[in-house]
């Protein structure tokens, strides 16, 4: 049984009007190339220079009219969309959330967990943090899970979604550019994909916020296809055979000695 996938990037500017155009014309591309499934990057539809209150000024609430207009999306189109949003959260501040849509429906709401509190950035400043929520949605039979940029430095949230069933990692990101930030990237999605024997779909914004270099890895590491610095897509047909060869060459899942506990604050 094979999927076929898609990962989009471009720079998500201040106009919610002009974002969702470029995401309906990235979405006939993929459609156009055979994607059922598609990744958009983190922060999708508005996203300013800075994490300021243009982010909660633009929230809405999931009910709200950039959803539906995703939601309406997938079903025209006829595939699962993921998709990073600023989603209200009251009191001036937001969630930063991705969320899934198939046939025009919202199937799978995932909120950051880790802000990215890191580099200099304080996202915290705007954004709270949700308790870890291991979300993982079908699509087509593959299990796919839900993880955010920053999310990534965290192996074990990687981990839980996979024990939750997820055999594809989805990443939509807006990963800050900076020193060795292209080499963190690459380094952590490659390391994600082999630790756990999953497919990576990994879908980042372009410059400025982030660094382009969305790219779809297998289980074994390796690029299926990679996008580059500029706005566009990269699309790769993802197979179960491969993913049960690699499992059985590679069992690292089932050779596991530590148990993972949770933490609460
Ligand atoms: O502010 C914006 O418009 C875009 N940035 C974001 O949306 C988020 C939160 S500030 N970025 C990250 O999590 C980057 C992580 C990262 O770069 C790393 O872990 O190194």
């Amino acid at each position: 049984m094979t999927l076929t996938v898609a990962v989009a990037q471009y720079a998500p500017g201040e106009d919610k009007a002009v974002n969702l155009s470029t995401i309906a014309e990235l979405l006939a591309q993929a459609v156009e190339r055979g994607a059922e499934l598609v990744i958009l990057p983190e922060f999708a539809v508005f996203a300013a220079s800075a994490m300021d209150d243009r982010f909660v000024d633009s929230a809405e609430p999931l009910q709200g009219p950039t959803v539906a207009r995703l939601a309406a999306l997938s079903a025209e189109h006829g595939l699962t969309l993921v998709a990073g949003v600023n989603e209200a959260a009251g009191r001036g501040r937001i969630h930063n959330a991705l969320v899934a849509l198939q046939g025009g429906q919202l199937v799978a709401v995932y909120r950051k967990a880790h802000l990215y509190d890191a580099f200099g950035y304080r996202e915290s400043d705007r954004v709270l943090a949700a308790d870890p929520q291991a979300t993982v949605l079908d699509v087509n039979g593959y299990g796919v899970g839900l993880q955010t940029c920053y999310d990534l430095r965290f192996p074990e949230s990687s981990r839980a979604l996979v024990d939750a069933g997820a055999e594809l990692l989805a990443v939509p990101a807006a990963w800050a550019p900076g020193p060795l930030k292209e080499f963190h990237w690459n380094t952590l999605l490659r390391a994600r994909a082999i630790e756990n024997t999953v497919y990576v779909l990994a879908a980042d914004q372009t410059p400025p916020a982030g660094i382009g270099n969305s790219i779809i890895l297998d289980p074994m590491g390796v690029a299926l296809a990679a996008a580059g610095e500029a706005p566009g897509l990269a699309v790769a047909r993802l197979e179960r055979a491969r993913l049960a060869q690699v499992r059985e060459i590679n069992p690292a899942l089932k050779a596991r000695r530590y148990r993972v506990v949770p933490r609460s604050e």
